[in-house]
């Protein structure tokens, strides 16, 4: 097909190498070994950003050799192409998952997939320990948008949320999904969930409640660590990705904290959901899609230097790049004390007491 220089395709030919929960998990593992070999163990540990998982049923008996090197872990199955938290459920015992092995455990039967083939899951360590605000689980949505796998040029948005769960965590009932599964196709079916206030903090709110708790530094790190968990993998596909200059896409990472804030990446998605939840929601999505058509440039309005347009920060062009990190935290306490109101002018007074406003209000509503 004939494409002109201004239009656009969302989606790179074989974009499934990273959307697909096995296909991304294989993508990981090969060059963190390949990191391994030539690097060393030390350059290896910057890829432990993802859950130690296994395809089904091709790696089940890998995975039973490490079930139980771990006894007592809880784990957690998922379907490697469905999405929405279908077909998802966590486990403790071998005997947990013999329904499955027996090809017997079928959530929501798939038409697609002839009856006598197994479907394919990834098993995953399930992160028990998440940190958690007001008593319950999120994680979060980070948009990202390749405009070229070669060479790379990545941007990533501002503007992405933290989804919490509607019900307080606990591993008391592994098979509660209100409790253990975040997004937000399985909490919007909860009974008590609300629209309006949703289960949503803008990244903004979260970036101010976790700096007011722990500071700025320690916020900086994680929110780097979670740069190098979106550079690494799609550096892990960039060979793969068949590249083309008329394609795009713009990716939602998933990616969960645990209690120590260090970020884990949960998965991919090629096709984050633009369906609103509510007006907030509604700006957010439209706001990002506009921006998106702003970096595409399809009128050809931009030098092509920019660093930042609308929500979008440029973070890798073939390298690294640098832009004021600092303005994001403008006008927040280094940490927040007993005494860090002293002192304060009124706006910045009032900054801390939202924080902490949303933060008892959230806790209170549960
Ligand atoms: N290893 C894990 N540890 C802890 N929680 C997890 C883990 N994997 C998944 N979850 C929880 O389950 C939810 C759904 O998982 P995941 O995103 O992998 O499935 P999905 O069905 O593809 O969902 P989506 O609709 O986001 O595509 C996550 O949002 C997270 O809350």
């Amino acid at each position: 097909m004939f494409l002109q220089e201004h239009q656009k395709i969302l989606h790179f030919r074989n974009h499934y190498e990273l959307t697909r929960k096995n296909l991304m998990v294989k993508n990981l593992k090969r060059f963190r070994k390949q990191t391994d070999k030539e690097f060393g163990k030390l350059e290896a540990q910057s890829w432990d950003f993802f859950p130690s998982t296994f395809e089904l049923p091709s790696e089940y008996h890998i995975f039973v050799e490490e079930f139980k090197r771990n006894p007592g872990m809880i784990w957690i199955m998922k379907p490697a192409a469905k999405s929405q938290g279908k077909g998802i459920f966590l486990f403790r015992k071998l005997k947990d998952i013999t329904d499955w092995k027996k090809g017997e455990y079928q959530p929501l039967p798939d038409p697609n997939i002839p009856k006598d083939i197994p479907e394919t899951y990834v098993v995953q360590r399930y992160i028990d320990d998440p940190y958690l605000i007001g008593g319950r689980k999120f994680d979060m949505r980070i948009y990202v948008l390749v405009i070229s796998f070669n060479p790379l040029k990545v941007w990533l948005y501002r503007g992405g949320f933290a989804r919490f769960s509607n019900t307080r965590f606990s591993l008391d009932s592994l098979e509660d999904t209100y409790i253990h599964l975040t997004n937000v196709a399985v909490q919007k079916t909860s009974p008590d969930y609300d629209p309006e206030k949703g289960c949503k903090w803008s990244a903004q709110q979260l970036r101010k409640y976790l700096v007011a708790r722990h500071g700025i530094d320690t916020v900086r790190l994680m929110f780097t660590a979670i740069d190098n968990i979106i550079i690494k993998s799609l550096q892990s596909v960039q060979k793969i990705i068949i590249n083309d200059k008329h394609c795009f896409e713009m990716y939602g990472y998933d990616i969960l904290l645990d209690s120590s804030l260090k970020p884990w990446l949960i998965e991919i998605n090629a096709s984050p959901s633009l369906t609103a939840s509510g007006q907030e929601d509604y700006e957010l999505k439209f706001g990002l899609l506009h921006d998106v058509l702003n970096v595409l440039d399809l009128e050809n309005r931009l030098t092509g230097k920019e660093k930042r347009i609308g929500g979008w920060d440029l973070l890798w062009d073939d390298g690294p790049v640098f832009i004021d990190a600092m303005e994001q935290d403008a006008g927040l306490p280094s940490i927040l004390t007993p005494n860090s109101f002293l002192g304060c002018d009124n706006q910045r007074k009032s900054q801390l007491r939202e924080t902490y406003a949303l933060a008892e209000a959230f806790k209170n509503s549960s």
